[in-house]
């Protein structure tokens, strides 16, 4: 057991059945347990101590559970407060993880679950423990892994610090987050602080890009494979809720999951269990769900492309990442950190940046955020052959001239430039071939994109309009070479 022993909780639960079962169970977990039968009597409880924990129903004879976050909030306790929903409840699971618990159960409570989520809960906290009236929230100090995920994100502009600061803020709960931004606008960062600065920071973080795993292997990748349960399945073999166990499971491009997944998806969170294929019994996960989509999700689920009840338990917690034409006064930090990393990453000396070159930059529209400046950076070191770097101009040129490749939403993205953009002049003469023409037009297109994506494929499919998954079929049917790395950066990024 991780739990300190000497661990306090606080019970309450008007059914005295309910309130023995939980407290016999968490006495043999070795807590010092305390009950309450109601709101009323909870409050009294609190008001004579602090405990590490508090364990209440949703509803109360003379009120609702909520009300003890609000008062726990109100006067700046540290207490962790798990909330019991009745089963199939999500608005009121949803409302109590947003209200600030620390998690919740759904009745009735299976016990090892119960367990489970109440080491959690109470993991020992030295600095919550010294420091009874702070917030509910620490900052975390210089040199430690929080802290260091923070640094990665380069910018002080008033919208970063305000994200860096939800970060810190929603990190320490089990609330599922989603972060929203356009492509390349720094997510997976987002998500990186985010697990860093939780109490899961020793556990693994398992990223997956969803659009990147071809349907058919989905639900192996996602829960697990037992083994013999198709050919070729020789051993066990965990999936990636197993993996992430403890830790964070990062759902990057969750709009990009097939409906019949997102059904999977939720009853695994919803049930906290997976069923690995070919097993016959669940197992129970321990995982945080931080995922990451560019796409405008709430208008996908009213086309009916995401599941409404999936997007509000995902989206008990939104972080929004700006854009980087909101926060150009990040640009000169974001230019030094990325400089850096690709200096460091070519074992040569930091170059430094033209005046020339910082005016161009703070000109340039930089639609592709983040990584497109990061792109830029990258071709302007290769070129280079004076002490000052330079930018690469034509770069430059046909990086402005492409429209936005972040529009939330590809269908809707192509609509503006279907006129001038969408139709190409006819041909001369009319090709013998109709196929291996528009194959060649497509193959040209493609190889244009990519290119000026740093052939991230992410980042193409974007300015392209279709999906991540369309676009590798594409690449792979016409046989288009890209570097390797560039697979696994996309794959995971
Ligand atoms: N604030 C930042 N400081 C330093 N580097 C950054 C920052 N934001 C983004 N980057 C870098 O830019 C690149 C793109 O970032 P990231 O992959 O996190 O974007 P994203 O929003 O997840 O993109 P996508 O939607 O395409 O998956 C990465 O190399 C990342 O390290």
């Amino acid at each position: 057991m991780t739990a300190a022993p000497a661990a306090t909780i606080l019970v309450v639960d008007d059914e005295p059945d309910l309130r023995t079962l939980y407290e016999l169970t968490l006495l043999r977990e070795g807590y010092q347990v305390e009950t309450a039968g109601c709101l009323q009597d909870a409050l009294q409880h609190l008001e004579r101590r602090r405990f590490d924990a508090i364990i209440t129903d949703m509803r109360l004879p003379d009120g609702m559970g909520l009300e003890l976050l609000r008062q726990l909030r109100e006067d700046m306790r540290t207490e962790r407060c798990l909330v019991m929903t009745a089963y199939g409840s999500a608005e009121n699971a949803v409302e109590a993880l947003k209200a600030g618990a620390f998690d919740y159960l759904t009745k009735p409570v299976d016990l090892k679950q119960f367990r489970t989520v109440v080491a959690s809960a109470v993991q020992a906290d030295p600095a919550a423990s010294r420091v009874p009236r702070m917030p509910a929230y620490r900052q975390p100090a210089p040199g430690d892994r929080g802290h260091a995920a923070l640094q990665r994100m380069a910018g002080e502009s008033e919208s970063m610090r305000m994200v860096k600061q939800r970060i810190v803020k929603v990190a320490r709960g089990m609330a599922p987050v989603l972060v929203r931004g356009e492509s390349g606008t720094g997510k997976e960062l987002v998500a990186q602080a985010v697990h860093a600065n939780s109490q899961r920071a020793e556990g693994p973080l398992v990223a997956i890009n969803c659009g990147a795993i071809p349907e058919n292997l989905l639900e192996a990748e996602f829960f697990g494979v037992r083994k013999g349960s198709y050919t070729g399945a020789s051993q066990d073999r965990p999936g990636y809720f197993q993996a992430a166990r403890g830790g964070t499971l990062f759902l990057d491009e969750i709009g990009d999951l097939p409906l019949a997944m997102q059904a999977k998806l939720l009853r695994a969170i919803q049930e906290r269990s997976v069923r690995p294929l070919g097993a016959t019994q669940e197992e129970p996960v321990d995982v945080r769900i931080v995922s990451a989509t560019h796409r405008d999700l709430a208008a996908d689920v009213l086309a009916g492309r995401f599941r409404q009840d999936l997007f509000y338990r995902l989206n008990v917690i939104e972080i929004v990442v700006p854009p980087l034409r909101e926060r150009r006064e990040d640009l000169p930090a974001l230019c030094e950190v990325l400089l850096a990393r690709i200096a460091a990453d070519a074992a040569m000396p930091v170059p430094r940046l033209s005046a020339a070159a910082q005016a161009q930059l703070a000109r340039h529209p930089l639609s592709g955020n983040v990584r497109e400046l990061e792109n830029l950076l990258h071709r302007a070191v290769a070129l280079n052959d004076s002490d000052e770097l330079q930018l690469d101009h034509d770069a430059l040129e046909a990086q402005a001239e492409t429209v936005p490749m972040n529009a939330p939403e590809p269908a809707a993205a192509a609509a503006p430039m279907a006129e001038p953009q969408a139709t190409p002049p006819p041909p001369e003469h009319l090709p013998r071939d109709l196929q291996a023409y528009m194959d060649q037009q497509e193959r040209e297109i493609l190889v244009r994109a990519l290119h000026e994506n740093g052939f991230n494929r992410t980042a193409t499919a974007a300015r392209l309009g279709i999906s991540l998954r369309q676009i590798r079929y594409r690449i792979a049917r016409l046989d288009i070479p890209t570097p390797q790395e560039s697979d696994a950066h996309d794959d995971t990024g």
